[in-house]
């Protein structure tokens, strides 16, 4: 339990101290993000083979193209995903300068699954950087060279305190998911699914889950209507992610929305 506060803690700390804020320090990270999938393809590629024989183009677009298309797109279009949005003026805010501003939300947990071990934990990493976030990545136990993989390579290319990886099994994530995240990005069955949304609800942590729901894939309107952000408006920022597989959005990360 300790162990996991005081991963969970460092992040804070780190987001805390304002550092992930900045637009330029967001694209530096991302920038770094892609440095790393380039100079360790082979790595990444070698690591899917062993667990799961993935190969091939179907592992090299998924794995690899997917997560460097993200990359770029993310990067291009951050500074206008970020920027303050213009709202309308009325009597009351006529002499104001009034604004939707995009607030990152503090700590995001990402929870993987096996069968896309590496995309599906940096798709949502991405955009966590993006919206200027601390995270903390939980990557499959299943296939575990590739979530072996994953946790020795990201402190090596991002900041250490800010982005940390957990590895392990079932009694890993149990124990943190007691801990209090401010958003979490779950992939999985949906079984799991409920044990997260239990312990999110805890600490009335919205959740965005990627699972075979009965409903189709959260849209950034119910995201945002589940999501609560004290004092503030709660806008979806353009972090979302179609998965082409099945021609449906699954990821939205929001932002707070503060307007003046
Ligand atoms: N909608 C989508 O876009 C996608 C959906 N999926 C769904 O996910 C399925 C694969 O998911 P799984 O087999 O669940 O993957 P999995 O066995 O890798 O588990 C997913 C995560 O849940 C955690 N976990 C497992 N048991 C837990 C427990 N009792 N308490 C807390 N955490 C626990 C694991 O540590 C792991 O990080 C696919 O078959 C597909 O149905 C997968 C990819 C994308
Ligand atoms: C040039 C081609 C680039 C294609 C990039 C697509 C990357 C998306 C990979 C995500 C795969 C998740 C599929 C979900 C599977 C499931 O529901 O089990």
């Amino acid at each position: 339990m300790e162990k996991m506060q005081q991963i969970v803690g460092r992040a804070r700390a780190a987001f805390r101290s304002g550092r992930s804020r900045p637009l330029e320090f967001r694209i530096q990270q991302l920038k770094a993000l892609e440095r790393m999938v380039q100079e360790k393809e082979k790595e990444i590629l070698a690591a899917l083979k062993a667990d799961l024989n993935k190969c091939g183009p179907s592992a090299y677009s998924h794995e690899i193209l997917g997560v460097l298309g993200e990359l770029a797109l993310t990067m291009e279009k951050l500074p206008s995903w970020a920027a303050p949005q213009p709202v309308k003026k009325n009597l009351l805010t006529m002499r104001d300068e009034a604004y939707i501003g995009y607030e990152p939300l503090g700590v995001v947990l990402v929870i993987g699954a096996w069968n896309y071990p590496f995309v599906l934990v940096m798709q949502p990493l991405i955009g966590a950087i993006a919206a200027g976030n601390a995270v903390v990545v939980k990557p499959s136990e299943v296939s575990e060279n590739t979530a072996r993989l994953v946790a020795e390579l990201l402190p090596q290319y991002l900041d250490k305190d800010l982005y940390a990886v957990v590895t392990g099994g079932v009694p890993e994530t149990t124990e943190l998911l007691t801990q209090r995240f401010d958003h979490i990005l779950y992939t999985g069955n949906t079984a799991v699914g409920k044990i997260v949304m239990a312990a999110a609800a805890k600490h009335l942590t919205p959740v965005t889950p990627a699972a075979h729901f009965p409903a189709p894939g959260p849209s950034a309107d119910t995201a945002a209507a589940a999501n609560s952000c004290s004092g503030s408006t709660a806008s979806a920022a353009a972090f979302q992610y179609t998965d082409t597989a099945e021609q449906q959005p699954i990821w939205t990360l929001l932002t707070c929305g503060t307007s003046a």
